[in-house]
């Protein structure tokens, strides 16, 4: 048997998610953050909130294969090519995960007022059940998971789980969760330095 770090996150059973904290060790960790933060060509994405577009609270860039293009709050984005760095990521987590990943979306907080809201990744070019690899690099984050109920039903403290995402970690993401699952990305009280994280996704080439 090989031996992983793979730790399983305890939800709901048809929810699957696993975090390996140590995926890279600490000193690639921090010299993968400060390749990728030079190397990709961070954008403020607009979002479409309540009818009104609003610069998202982040740095963004969809980075991919030819034809994933990805609609995110209204918007296409067509994809950016691979930084050669971001493309042997890109390999060494589809063997990690299990999984074949054509794209991947990168987000840079720069400090703890950035964040992401509650979502969950289910756009329709996903498709049922996608495996996510969720790769992190830079400042320790705060990550919630929140079961989606019935907008009338009441969420009991166990509904939440918060996760600590330390540089170098995989959080892989599969089976119901998203269906079952949102999750976000909180801002933080406490001074904070910068985080990227990147999901790999497989998106349905058009
Ligand atoms: O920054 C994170 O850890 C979460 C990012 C996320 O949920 C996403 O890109 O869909
Ligand atoms: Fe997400």
């Amino acid at each position: 048997m090989t031996m992983t770090g793979w730790q399983r996150v305890d939800l709901d059973a048809d929810a699957d998610v696993a975090l390996w904290p140590q995926w890279l060790p600490g000193d690639e960790a921090e010299s993968t953050f400060t390749a990728l933060h030079a190397a990709i060509p961070w954008e403020t994405h607009r979002l479409r909130l309540f009818g009104r577009e609003v610069d998202a609270p982040r740095l963004s860039c969809w980075i991919g294969d030819p034809h994933t293009s990805y609609v995110y709050s209204g918007t296409r984005f067509e994809p950016r090519p691979w930084p050669p760095l971001l493309a042997s990521l890109r390999e060494r987590l589809q063997q990690t995960c299990d999984a074949r990943f054509n794209s991947v979306l990168a987000n840079l907080y720069r400090d703890g007022r950035d964040s992401m809201g509650w979502h969950s990744d289910d756009e329709p070019e996903l498709g049922d059940q996608p495996v996510i690899a969720s790769l992190s690099l830079g400042a320790e984050r705060r990550f919630q998971l929140r079961r989606r109920l019935p907008r009338t039903a009441k969420l009991a403290p166990a509904d939440t789980v918060n996760l600590l995402l330390p540089p170098g970690s995989v959080l892989r993401m599969a089976g119901a969760t998203q269906r079952l699952y949102r999750h976000d990305l909180p801002k933080m009280r406490a001074t904070v330095g910068p985080r990227i994280n990147l999901t790999f996704r497989w998106i349905e080439p058009r």
